[in-house]
């Protein structure tokens, strides 16, 4: 598969400090990269230069397969969402006027634009007569971030760039709002890199993970390898030693581990839902003190039973 975006030996200066340092990354188109390092490290740096905000100083980024600073960068910038911390949605513009923003700029015919913000605010399951006239301030922060990544990908960008973008929402939103993120993000078929100094958030949302730190990439490799197999000290810090065993299990999904022996799930034992993880079984088994769970479908039909033996095996680092 070609690379949608390709970072080869990138380095920025800031008079005499050098905050992103040869930095090479290859984005497979539909991938979600997550950049996760602590702050200062040159995460927002690095992303910046992907949408040409901020020049690069030393080597090249191509976007399929072309040289970004060949693109004009309004047009370049069309093709790209960048979505902030704190929405940045316009105020005094109602949620449909903010979402049209890019489409009118580019000219579109009023049906045209009517029809994409109709769509967008469906697949950010906000209900477009509900919402579309409606103003930020009236809105919730979840919503106001939901409408902010809507506006990002109005002109159907390909790729969207995300600075933070769930930092400013409580824990429950926050979860949420990144489960609304991956399904969008699979349902539209889009690239997406997003920074973050979470590394649950990373881990959550990544097929691929690059840990910066001093401007460097330190590794970029899958969530699985970076919990067990970390490339250096500053990765196996910073993923947390105490719990990564727990960040391991709620990779996996109950039903790619569960039995199908439906016998057991006649007994009174405790359930849980089968999109749910194997931390969430685990959590669910200790909280009853057994060693065996029911997994039920949305309808609360048993499908399967996950056992503790086989939950110990996945936390296991080989
Ligand atoms: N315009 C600028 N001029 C000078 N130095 C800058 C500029 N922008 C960023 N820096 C410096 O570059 C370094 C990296 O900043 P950057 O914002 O990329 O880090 P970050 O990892 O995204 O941090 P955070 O998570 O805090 O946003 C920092 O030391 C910062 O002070």
């Amino acid at each position: 598969m070609s690379a949608m975006i390709s970072i080869q030996n990138v380095s920025k200066q800031f008079g005499s400090a050098t905050v992103v340092d040869e930095v090479s990354l290859e984005i497979e188109t539909g991938d979600f990269c997550v950049i996760v390092g602590p702050s200062g490290s040159g995460k927002s740096t690095l992303l910046r230069m992907i949408n040409r905000l901020e020049p690069i100083s030393n080597g090249g980024i191509k976007v399929q397969g072309q040289d970004i600073m060949r693109i004009p960068s309004t047009e370049l910038r069309r093709g790209m969402g960048y979505v902030i911390q704190g929405h940045g949605l316009f105020p005094h513009r109602t949620v449909g006027q903010n979402i049209a923003t890019v489409p009118k700029l580019l000219g579109w015919s009023k049906n045209k634009i009517d029809a994409r913000v109709k769509t967008l605010l469906d697949v950010f399951g906000l209900n477009p007569d509900v919402f579309q006239n409606k103003y930020p301030h009236q809105l919730s922060g979840g919503q106001q971030q939901r409408v902010g990544v809507a506006r990002a990908l109005a002109a159907e960008a390909k790729i969207l760039l995300m600075d933070e973008p769930f930092g400013a929402l409580d824990p429950l939103t926050r979860t949420k709002a990144q489960d609304d993120l991956l399904k969008i993000q699979q349902q539209l078929g889009i690239t997406v890199m997003l920074v973050t100094h979470d590394m649950d958030e990373a881990l959550r949302l990544g097929d691929k993970i690059a840990v910066m730190n001093n401007g460097r990439v330190l590794q970029y490799d899958s969530p699985q390898d970076i919990l067990t197999h970390p490339a250096d000290s500053f990765c196996s810090q910073f993923i947390g030693t105490v719990d990564r065993a727990l960040k391991l299990l709620s990779l996996h999904n109950v039903c790619q581990y569960m039995r199908s022996e439906l016998s057991l799930t006649h007994l009174a034992v405790p359930s849980v839902l089968q999109t749910n993880s194997l931390r969430d079984a685990l959590s669910e088994m200790t909280w009853h003190g057994v060693n065996h769970i029911s997994v039920v479908n949305q309808a609360g039909q048993a499908v399967g039973t996950v056992h503790l033996s086989d939950v110990l095996k996945i936390g296991q680092v080989k």
